[in-house]
C-alpha cells in the first residue's frame, strides 16, 4: 500500500469491518420503499436502498422504516451515502463510494458495528478499497449502464476475473449494466454477488425477472457447493 493510495483517507479502524456473508446472491439497488418491501416479499435477502442527493432531514424517516423492513425480514439492507442516518438507525450496512470514503468517519460506522461495502473501478481504487477492509468490495460497472453517468469506462469481463483473482477470500459484488442474459457470464468470473437496477426495475415483469434472477445464482452456487 503506498502513501498515494492511502492519501485523503480518513483514520482506519484497527481491525476489519464487521464480516458479511461471502455470498451475498442477488443484490437489487432501488430507490424506494415500496420496492424494499416488494423484493423482501419476493425473496431477496440483500437489497440496497439508494436515494441520490437529498438532505438527511428529508430522507430520515424512509431510511428508519427501510431499516426496519430489513430487520423484519432479517435481510441484509445497505444503505447508500447516508452514513450518518444508517449508524442512527442501526442498519445492516453501509455502501460507499471511493469519493464518499474521504469524507465519511469510518472509525464510527466501525465502532457502531454496520458492515461496509465500498465501490471500486480499477487497480488504484481496488487497492485503496483493500486497506480500508471493508465487509464486500463491488466492481464496476463491467457493461454499459443508463442508471448511473459513469466518469470511466465499462471494466467488462476480463478485467472483471482479474481483479477478483487478486481477492480471492473477498466478498465480490458485480455491478452496471448486468441484465438477466449477462449473469451467468458474470458468475464465472467468480463474483459472489450480483447488483442490478433496471435489469429489475425497467424489466416488463419484475416478479418474473426477479424469480429468474434468483434462480440464476442459486444454481450457480449449488454447483460451486457440489464442486467443493
Ligand atoms: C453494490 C454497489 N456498487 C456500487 C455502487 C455505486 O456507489 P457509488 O460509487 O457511491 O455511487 P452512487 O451509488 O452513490 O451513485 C452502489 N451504489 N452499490
Ligand atoms: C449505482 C451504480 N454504480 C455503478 S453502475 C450503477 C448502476 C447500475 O444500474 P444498472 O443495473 O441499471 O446498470
Ligand atoms: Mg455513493
Amino acid at each position: 500500500m503506498t502513501n498515494n493510495q492511502l492519501a485523503g483517507l480518513p483514520p482506519l479502524p484497527d481491525s476489519p469491518f464487521l464480516a458479511t456473508d461471502k455470498k451475498l446472491g442477488l443484490y437489487p439497488v432501488v430507490d424506494t420503499l415500496e420496492w424494499i418491501e416488494r423484493l423482501l416479499n419476493a425473496g431477496v435477502t440483500t437489497i440496497q436502498l439508494r436515494i441520490k442527493d437529498c438532505k438527511d432531514e428529508d430522507v430520515e424517516q424512509t431510511i428508519k422504516q427501510a431499516i426496519e423492513l430489513g430487520r423484519r425480514f432479517n435481510a441484509r439492507l445497505f444503505i447508500n451515502d447516508y452514513w450518518r442516518l444508517a449508524v442512527k438507525h442501526r442498519a445492516y450496512g453501509i455502501h460507499l463510494g471511493q469519493e464518499d470514503l474521504l469524507t465519511t468517519d469510518l472509525k464510527a460506522i466501525h465502532q457502531a458495528g454496520l458492515r461496509l461495502g465500498v465501490s471500486t473501478h480499477d487497480d488504484n481504487e481496488l487497492a485503496r478499497a483493500v486497506a480500508v477492509r471493508p465487509s464486500y468490495i463491488a466492481l464496476g460497472h463491467i457493461f454499459p449502464t443508463q442508471t448511473k453517468d459513469m466518469p470511466s469506462a465499462p471494466q467488462g469481463l476480463t478485467e472483471l476475473k482479474r481483479h477478483i483473482a487478486t481477492i480471492p477470500d473477498y466478498p465480490t459484488v458485480a455491478i452496471g449494466g448486468i441484465s438477466i442474459d449477462k449473469v451467468a457470464d458474470v458468475l464465472a468470473c467468480g463474483v459472489g454477488s450480483i447488483a442490478v437496477v433496471s435489469a429489475i426495475t425497467k424489466a416488463p415483469d419484475w416478479r418474473k425477472a426477479t424469480a429468474e434472477l434468483l434462480s440464476l445464482i442459486e444454481q450457480k452456487d449449488g454447483s460451486d457447493a457440489q464442486r467443493q
